[in-house]
């Protein structure tokens, strides 16, 4: 479980006007949320709002004015994190069989032991829906969704109790986005990890999260499951249901009345 309590933070305000201004910007108020081993929380917001600063108050990359992360086993867990960039995140000189083992490397030296490479690379492969034939193509010699799914086998080797996606999946087409998520579903239920999910976008958090918080201006103004998402009461939050089309509905064009003869 992950528990995140009043969490605060502040930047300090670029162009100021005294030399040694002290302004700061609060972008993140009093948040607070959990999430339980094995849940997916979407943390859905419009751009600003602070979603990507709380990824990095999650895994420990920025630390908070006030408030506490604090995880199940008392100790730091184990997260790692998919970013939307995969073409800046994945080094262009790497061949497949390197990135992954940037994750494998990790996870060596954490468990102090060393790994048959060859066979956990092949395995990871095999995990996100992709074979040996990939092992020595370099990032540009891949799809964007191949990429992403690269960069899902190393966060993966590095055996992970959480994955955090920042906005991991939009910038592939919608169709792609089904597949990886997909393929997320499949991951989680086989390992039990627990998932982050931050997005501004309610269709991708509606498929794939169990549940969902809606930061509005730094603040969570609502969290919910994802099976209760019609029931949720704050304006942010009803204003982007309102948004979302009716996927079970079939559009059909109206024939306008002076066509019909
Ligand atoms: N290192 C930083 N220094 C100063 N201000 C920052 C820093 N990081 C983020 N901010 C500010 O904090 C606010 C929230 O940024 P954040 O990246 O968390 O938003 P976001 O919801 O992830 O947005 P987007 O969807 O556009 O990525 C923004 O106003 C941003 O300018």
């Amino acid at each position: 479980m992950i528990k995140a309590e009043h969490i605060d933070v502040s930047f300090k305000k670029e162009n100021q006007t005294t030399l040694f201004g002290r302004e700061r910007q609060q972008v993140l108020f009093d948040v607070s949320f959990e999430v339980k081993k094995g849940q997916c929380l979407g943390i859905l917001g419009e751009s600003g709002s602070g979603k990507s600063t709380l990824g990095r108050v999650l895994c420990g990359l920025l630390k908070p004015d006030k408030g506490s992360v604090r995880f199940e086993s008392g100790k730091k867990a184990v997260i790692s994190v998919v970013f939307q960039d995969y073409s800046t995140s994945a080094n262009p000189r790497f061949t497949v069989k390197s990135l992954i083992g940037e994750g494998l490397m990790v996870k060596e030296k954490r468990e102090k032991k060393t790994l048959n490479r060859k066979e956990e690379t092949n395995r990871l492969l095999t995990l996100v829906g992709l074979d040996e034939s990939y092992l020595h193509r370099l990032p540009h010699e891949l799809s964007g969704g191949q990429l992403q799914r690269v960069c899902i086998a190393r966060a993966l080797a590095v055996n992970p109790e959480v994955i955090l996606f920042d906005e991991a999946i939009s910038s592939l087409d919608a169709h792609t986005q089904v597949q990886i998520m997909d393929l997320l579903k499949e991951i989680q239920e086989e390992k039990g990890l627990t998932y982050i999910f931050i997005t501004h976008d309610l269709t991708s958090v509606t498929y794939l999260c169990s549940h969902v918080l809606f930061l509005y201006k730094g603040k969570a103004v609502e969290v919910r499951a994802t099976e209760a998402i019609s029931e949720v009461s704050h304006p942010y939050a009803r204003k982007l249901l309102g948004a979302i089309p009716d996927v079970g509905e079939v559009y059909e064009p109206k024939v306008p009345d002076q066509a019909v003869s």
